[in-house]
């Protein structure tokens, strides 16, 4: 177990190495001042200009160096001692934002439908899952709603024949708000544990793809009024803050009930998931790291926090 623990750390460690490389290089920076006088509202003001440069946002980037302050004024502090305080204020800042995705707990079918632009990592996200949902010994469907991308139906295809997931799809063009409503009767009918629903991700302009992700919705609701128990927004982490406008729109529009990260390992820009975690009415439940199927992990706000200014554990 403690194996398997320290091998998850290092995994989120190595996937946000190059954030917190950049991090650790601005933070030694400023932490070379902070080693040799008593902290002073100067080097505050540096650090925060710095949280900012590293994608934080500007209202956390101010309530960390607060937070910062209140533990250090007026004390030298060496520079583990600056990433220590650092990795607490960032962690009460995501704490409250953490979230838990755990299907197999809820209602069965658990029905799941993942929302999110083309390229964000949907169709790896799902196909993750349920390739873990599957080495949990569940029974998963998957259904292949993005009808508008023949070459999506067949990547998401591959996903589920590795993950020995059974699979839905229909032709090009067919009504997706109609193959939801199949997998999910389906599911119900056979005895599914879980239905993963995967979405498309773009069409003519952003107002069609939220109808069409709203149909979808009310569509299930006659098989399932309680369906989909979870919609997961997937955002890719190397957009930087462009992700905050997504979430906005998905957010709002369609209703999101949790956030998945992913591609933190593809940037040096993961701080992100900061202001993300503070915009959205939905917590972070799952973060991306790698191209792996060991690479999708839960949300661990104190982990991902120490991780981030470079701590070891
Ligand atoms: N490095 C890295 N790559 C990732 C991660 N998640 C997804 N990817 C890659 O990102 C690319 C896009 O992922 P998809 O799952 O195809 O994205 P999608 O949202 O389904 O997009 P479409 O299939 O185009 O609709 C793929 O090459 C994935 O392997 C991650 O956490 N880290």
């Amino acid at each position: 177990m403690a194996e398997q623990k320290k091998g998850w750390f290092q995994r989120l460690t190595a996937g946000l190495s190059r954030t917190s490389r950049e991090m650790t290089e601005q933070v030694t920076q400023v932490a070379t001042s902070f080693t040799k006088k008593p902290l002073d509202q100067e080097q505050l003001d540096q650090l925060e200009e710095m949280l900012i440069e590293a994608d934080l946002g500007p209202h956390a980037a101010a309530r960390i160096a607060e937070a910062f302050g209140k533990a250090r004024f007026g004390k030298a502090s060496s520079e583990d001692e600056v990433k220590e305080a650092l990795a607490e204020a960032v962690a009460a800042e995501l704490t409250p934002r953490q979230g838990e995705f755990d299907p197999l707990s809820g209602p069965r079918p658990y029905v799941v439908m993942f929302v999110g632009v083309n390229g964000s990592g949907k169709t790896t996200t799902l196909g993750k899952i349920a390739a873990d949902l599957r080495a949990k010994g569940a029974k998963v469907l998957i259904a292949a709603g993005d009808t508008f991308r023949a070459a999506a139906v067949e990547q998401l295809k591959v996903w589920a024949e590795r993950a020995g997931a059974d699979f839905l799809s229909k032709p090009t063009g067919s009504d997706s708000a109609a193959l939801a409503f199949e997998a999910v009767e389906k599911g119900k009918a056979e005895g599914y544990d879980v239905v993963l629903i995967d979405t498309a991700g773009r069409l003519q302009n952003k107002q069609d793809l939220m109808n069409e992700l709203l149909k979808v919705i009310r569509v299930v609701k006659k098989v399932d009024a309680e369906a989909p128990h979870e919609t997961l927004l997937v955002l890719d982490a190397t957009v930087g803050r462009n992700a905050l406008a997504q979430e906005k729109i998905f957010g709002n529009q369609v209703g999101v009930s949790g956030i998945v990260m992913t591609k933190l390992d593809g940037t040096a820009r993961g701080g992100v998931l900061v202001p993300v975690a503070h915009a959205s009415d939905s917590p972070i439940k799952l973060i991306g790291v790698g191209e792996g199927i060991d690479d999708l992990q839960p949300f661990d706000a104190r982990a991902f926090s120490r991780s981030l200014v470079g701590l070891e554990n």
